[in-house]
């Protein structure tokens, strides 16, 4: 698959910040195209002073062609970084050369469509800079209306065909809503089994992987493990029948980064608990964090006692990063694949570990580069993410097509009864884009935040460390903006990941938090939904030095260290019976009233 840039549609007033907005976007690359299409020349004094002024800002990257061609300009380098500055000047020029100002009857249609295609078909990353002249009032003369009628039909063209369109209004960037271009139900993916579950050898390591040759998945391979003991065929949608609950919704990805605020876990039921705690028969806060969670627990069923957790549903999300090709991990891609496959086989870690908690695994492939089972692929984005060291991992229409898979996966699962929920990953080279969106966000240094993964050898620390660089670079001019992040380093599964996370808490269902890929997309997630981080406890801090950092940031206190560093979800189902515990403590042990145990509350002052 071709890799393809992101055109944004750049809309604003006179001096609204426009202009410095769009070359801000266009910041991490090193050539640039810039094509000029207003007068540069003039007898205007004023208008000279202007073009300095852009000029001056731009620096050495930038190769400027002035044209009004812009169409032939776009087509002759579509690989190529490009800022179009601006649509108002190419529309006043195309006028005049049509002669059209004053003679309703010249149409500008084919222009406009010709110029709309050369955008739509642009490969490399694209800026085009528009005025929005619709706010003022309807001009006075026959050509200040032409000029209007035009420029909202052009604006309207090349909107269709563009990523992302934002309105800037007083150096304010608002992202406008709506359907971008190539949004569409997930791809579908022809039904082809994944070959085997023969998972290659790391190169670095002597240690090899073990298929379990009695579980080779062939054709009939199943997404959803029953991982519980007993029967549970009557969980809809998450166990028993392998095909139940798996067809994937149908999902409207457009809107799909805007969250309602979630409500946080319910206050007066967490005072009952705490009050409820204070009567059971132990010393005040002697079971320490087993108290807290229990508390949680109950505020996020908002009863108390709290009910045990009957339902909890692991979601691994898999994806292949175009990065893995730099040497970023220990590992070769084609483990992602074969790794699927081993855990819709029911035999990886997460699988082992979930049917000790008695959780359902359900893997779900977001952009493994292989093809894989039809009821594993349905919501399947792309095959692998664009290498984020120099280019986005996905368009703004992919990243939300995958933040609405994971919006309707928790859905799914919620609707179906699950009442506790897990994302796990499984994508070769993903701690890379985890550290580079942790970095980020948290203003590190690429050398705080990197750990070696898979257990990546000096020389791939050395190339890692660059790329996470890379990476932090590329995303430094979108912080604010976690959808563009996304799109820009965190490829198909984490993108998914953060929208399931947050939907989990606009459902207000507990999460579980696994290591560091999945502390990665919560801390997107808790941009995209201020306040999810409410109803996620961390499972475990992995050895990873970037997990630690991201927890601090969401103020996460971990439940375990084991020293763990698989990812999969093993580390937050190893947490789970934990929480199984808390909810048996706050439920079922005896008050002090109930057992007639005194209370320390009848031990007499002791005289002084
Ligand atoms: C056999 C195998 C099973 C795994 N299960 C989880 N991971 C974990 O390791 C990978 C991330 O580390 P890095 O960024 O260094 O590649 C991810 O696949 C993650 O899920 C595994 C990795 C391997 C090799
Ligand atoms: O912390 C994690 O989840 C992790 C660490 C190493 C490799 N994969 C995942």
């Amino acid at each position: 698959m071709v890799n393809r840039g992101t055109r944004t549609l750049v809309l604003g007033g006179v001096r609204s910040g426009k202009s410095a907005y769009g070359e801000s976007l266009l910041a991490p690359h090193r050539r640039v195209r810039y094509i000029a299409t207003g007068p540069t020349t003039s007898t205007d004094a004023e208008w000279v002073a202007r073009v300095a002024e852009h000029r001056r800002r731009r620096d050495a990257r930038y190769t400027t062609i002035e044209t009004i061609e812009v169409a032939e300009a776009l087509r002759a380098e579509a690989d190529e970084a490009s800022l179009v500055d601006d649509l108002g000047n190419w529309l006043a020029a195309t006028l005049d050369a049509h002669g059209a100002w004053d003679d309703p009857g010249v149409d500008l249609a084919d222009a406009r469509s010709a110029l709309a295609a050369a955008v739509g078909d642009h490969r490399g990353d694209l800026v085009l800079i528009s005025p929005e002249v619709g706010l003022a009032p309807v001009a006075p003369t026959p050509a200040g209306r032409r000029f209007q009628d035009d420029l909202g039909a052009l604006n309207t063209a090349i909107a269709a065909v563009c990523d992302r369109v934002v309105l800037v209004v007083a150096g304010r960037v608002l992202e406008l809503p709506g359907v971008a271009s190539g949004v569409g139900l997930p791809a579908a993916v022809a039904p082809a089994p994944v070959a085997s579950t023969t998972v290659a050898s790391a190169p670095t390591t002597p240690d090899t992987i073990p298929a379990d040759e009695g579980s080779a998945s062939g054709p009939t391979a199943s997404a959803v493990t029953d991982t519980a003991a007993g029967d549970l065929s009557d969980r809809p949608g998450v166990a028993g029948t392998p095909a139940a609950g798996l067809a994937p919704r149908p999902i409207d990805p457009t809107d799909a980064e805007v969250f309602a605020t979630p409500t946080p876990p319910d206050p007066s039921v967490a005072r009952a608990a705490r009050e409820r705690h204070a009567d059971l028969t132990k010393p005040p806060g002697s079971l320490g964090r087993l108290e807290e969670l229990g508390i949680w627990i109950s505020a996020c069923q908002g009863v108390c006692p709290p009910q045990q957790i009957e339902n909890p549903a692991v979601v691994v999300f898999a994806g292949d990063h175009g990065v893995a090709a730099g040497g970023v991990s220990a590992y070769p891609p084609e483990v992602t694949g074969q790794m699927v496959a081993t855990i819709a086989s029911g035999t990886a870690a997460v699988n082992i570990l979930a049917r000790r908690s008695g959780a359902t695994v359900r893997v779900v492939d977001m952009s493994v580069d292989a093809e894989t089972a039809p009821e594993i692929s349905g919501y399947k984005v792309r095959r692998s993410s664009g290498d984020l060291r120099v280019t986005d991992a996905l368009t703004l229409a992919e990243a939300r097509s995958a933040l609405a898979a994971g919006r309707a996966i928790a859905d799914d699962l919620v609707d179906s009864g699950a009442d506790l929920l897990i994302a796990g990953e499984m994508g070769i080279g993903n701690t890379t884009p985890a550290t580079v969106l942790i970095g980020a966000l948290t203003r590190r240094e690429p050398v705080e935040v990197i750990g070696r993964g898979t257990g990546i050898d000096d020389a791939g620390w050395i190339r890692k460390t660059a790329a996470i660089r890379d990476g932090m670079h590329r995303v430094r001019p979108i912080l604010h903006d976690p959808l563009a992040l996304l799109a820009a380093v965190a490829g198909a599964d984490l993108t998914a990941m953060a929208g399931f996370l947050a939907q989990a808490a606009i459902r207000r269902t507990p999460v579980i938090l696994d290591g560091v890929v999945v502390t990665a997309a919560a801390m997107v997630a808790n941009e995209l939904a201020p306040g999810a981080t409410t109803w996620w406890v961390a499972g475990h801090r992995s050895t990873e030095p970037a997990h630690q950092i991201a927890l601090d940031h969401l103020d996460l206190e971990p439940i375990l260290d084991l020293s763990l560093r698989l990812g999969e979800g093993s580390g937050a189902l190893l947490a789970l019976p934990a929480v199984g515990a808390a909810v048996d403590i706050l439920s079922s042990m005896s008050t002090f009233a109930e057992a007639g145990v005194t209370d320390s509350g009848s031990q007499p002052v002791p005289a002084t």
